[in-house]
């Protein structure tokens, strides 16, 4: 489906079942609200799906793979043959977010958004890789469209498979430094403070990183109001499918989980757009990239989970999946008051 319907489309979640959802939870035979977030989490897709039964049983990771023309400009301490070869790994089930995936019983989807060469990796290629920011716009806003679209395209063919929870990841070298771009842009924060080392960055990288988002800014001016010109002018393909997967999730009532700082700032771009996508974008993590938490502080959104990451690849996402199968199970199963003739507790306030 076309952006534009897509964010017509999104509807509010259903207060109604969530109410049901508390008194449920409430019931549960266990001090009131003891499992903090995970009660909220869990009570939050009761309304995504619009049903108090939720399922979670089948679940996938996306990773989102693309090339940035950014490299280029020495901003990465790997060379841009690092996303193929990754990418190809996740067809063979070889890599962190991989293992972590078959321990927690999730699938894993890469998809081919713009890598430079061409893998057994599914293509839904808009590009071969984008632009280097420093000299012209990272791609056409037609391209940071179709970006979009190929995650709404790619989050409904995972609904239509009966998947019930998405996860957000990605692989592309440089796509950090895009993120910062994009992240000082819309939250108009210096770049200085929106800009952390990436997968591993010395100091002398750190600065030209730096100066490579300043010069990029400076020269294209993305409008701060116009999420897809700035995703076009500084941002990657990565993000931009991202974005999509959370707006195709939200469209087809399915909870989507963000990761790390990239994935913070493509749901950020998605919540910009359609503010009523909010509501089915759950944090897991909080990254230990220095945007992060300004960028979750935005959303008004809480991590579940604060175990200094900073990995990408949705390994922070597929954390929480083992997490939220606790909760949804303890939602699901969990003896009752009434079940064990224990009177309910009152509420402490
Ligand atoms: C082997 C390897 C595996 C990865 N898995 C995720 N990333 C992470 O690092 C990259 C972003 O960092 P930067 O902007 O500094 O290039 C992304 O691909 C991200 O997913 C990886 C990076 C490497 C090198
Ligand atoms: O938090 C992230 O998403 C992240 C951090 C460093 C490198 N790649 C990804």
């Amino acid at each position: 489906m076309r952006l534009e319907e897509t964010i017509r489309k999104i509807q509010p979640l259903d207060a109604k079942v969530m109410e049901q959802a508390r008194v449920r939870w409430d019931s549960i035979a266990k001090p009131l609200n003891s499992l903090g977030m995970l009660e909220d989490v869990v009570t939050q897709m009761t309304g995504i799906v619009g049903s108090t039964d939720v399922d979670i049983n089948r679940k996938v990771l996306v990773e989102m793979c693309a090339d940035n023309g950014i490299v280029e400009a020495g901003v990465s301490q790997s060379g841009q043959e690092v996303t193929a070869l990754v990418a190809e790994n996740f067809l063979e089930g070889n890599s962190v977010a991989c293992v972590m995936c078959r321990q927690c019983h999730a699938d894993v989807v890469p998809i081919d958004i713009g890598m430079a060469v061409d893998t057994k990796v599914p293509r839904y290629k808009v590009a071969y890789g984008t632009r280097n920011f420093v000299k012209e716009p990272a791609m056409t806003r037609q391209q940071a469209i179709q970006g979009i679209e190929v995650g709404i395209q790619v989050a409904g063919e995972l609904a239509d498979q009966g998947y019930g929870l998405i996860a957000t990841g990605e692989m592309g070298i440089g796509n950090t430094t895009t993120s910062s771009a994009v992240a000082s842009v819309l939250l108009g924060a210096p770049v200085e403070e929106m800009t952390g080392r990436g997968a591993g960055l010395s100091s002398e990288g750190l600065r030209r990183k730096i100066d490579a988002i300043k010069t990029g800014i400076e020269l294209h001016r993305p409008n701060p109001e116009d999420p897809v010109d700035v995703l076009a002018k500084v941002g990657g393909l990565d993000i931009a499918g991202m974005v999509g997967l959370f707006l195709g999730g939200a469209l087809r009532h399915i909870p989507v989980l963000m990761d790390g700082f990239i994935s913070c700032v493509a749901a950020l771009i998605a919540i910009r757009l359609c503010p009523n996508a909010d509501g089915y974008i759950l944090a897991s993590h909080l990254s230990k990239e220095p945007a992060a938490r300004r960028l979750l502080d935005a959303m008004g959104k809480e991590a579940m989970i604060q175990a200094q990451m900073r990995m990408g690849e949705g390994t922070g996402a597929v954390a929480a999946f083992s997490l939220l199968d606790q909760a949804v199970t303890v939602y699901r199963t969990m003896s009752t008051f009434d079940d064990i003739n224990l009177e309910q507790y009152e509420h402490l306030e």
